[in-house]
């Protein structure tokens, strides 16, 4: 744990949900894992929801817009409700419409909504999982960045631009934030 990590103030006795949002290969899992490997160590309650963990369990949801949004507000609710048992909740969705995240941001008390910001050429660079390159073959449609959209957050309150920041960076920004936005509680 670096100096700053253990500077947090926050000490875990309200909730809060901290929302990754991003397109896909941009860094939200790699930030959410980061972030829980943090708070964990500090926090009594903390929960990490990811967008791919959570539709492996519900292989049916797809990915047209009534799709997504149905999603995004069945996992915004849970959200909500880990949030109100004082969990520090870790989410990492696409969540590419901006109606559907002021949605559930209004469903959650403390929200903290994180742009995690990489250009589109950069995430087909890093193909992470090699989804691009099917998109390229014409093996997936509807793709967030390549023929579906993605609204760019207006006002999120922390941006992370992870093609100029590295992840221990882009991390602590987002952990200084938690800190910012507790203290102003
Ligand atoms: N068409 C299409 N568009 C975008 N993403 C796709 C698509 N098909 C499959 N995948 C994989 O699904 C993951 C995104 O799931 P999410 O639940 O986060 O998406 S959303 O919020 O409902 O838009 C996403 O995971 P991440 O790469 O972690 O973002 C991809 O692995
Ligand atoms: N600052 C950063 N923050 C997060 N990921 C980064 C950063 N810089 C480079 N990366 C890399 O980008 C990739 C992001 O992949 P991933 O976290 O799976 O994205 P997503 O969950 O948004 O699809 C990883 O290979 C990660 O190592």
């Amino acid at each position: 744990m670096t100096k700053t990590d253990s500077e947090h103030s926050r000490n875990g006795d309200t909730g809060l949900v901290i929302w990754l949002t991003g397109l896909s290969g941009s860094g939200k899992s790699t930030l959410a894992d980061r972030l829980y490997e943090v708070l964990n160590k500090k926090l009594p309650r903390v929960e990490k929801l990811d967008g791919d963990v959570i539709r492996s369990y519900f292989p049916s949801t797809g990915f047209t817009k009534a799709a997504r949004d149905e999603h995004i507000k069945r996992v915004g609710f849970i959200a909500s409700l880990l949030e109100k048992h004082g969990v520090t909740v870790i989410a990492s969705f696409i969540s590419p419409y901006s109606d559907t995240r002021k949605l559930v941001r209004n469903m959650c008390g403390n929200f903290l909504e994180v742009h995690v910001k990489a250009s589109i050429e950069e995430c087909e660079r890093r193909d992470v999982k090699g989804l691009y390159k099917k998109v390229r073959a014409g093996e997936i449609t509807n793709f967030t960045g390549i023929d579906d959209p993605y609204e760019e957050p207006v006002n999120p309150e922390v941006v992370v631009d992870t093609e100029k920041l590295t992840v221990e960076e882009a991390a602590e920004k987002i952990l200084q934030a938690i800190s910012l936005s507790c203290e102003a509680k």
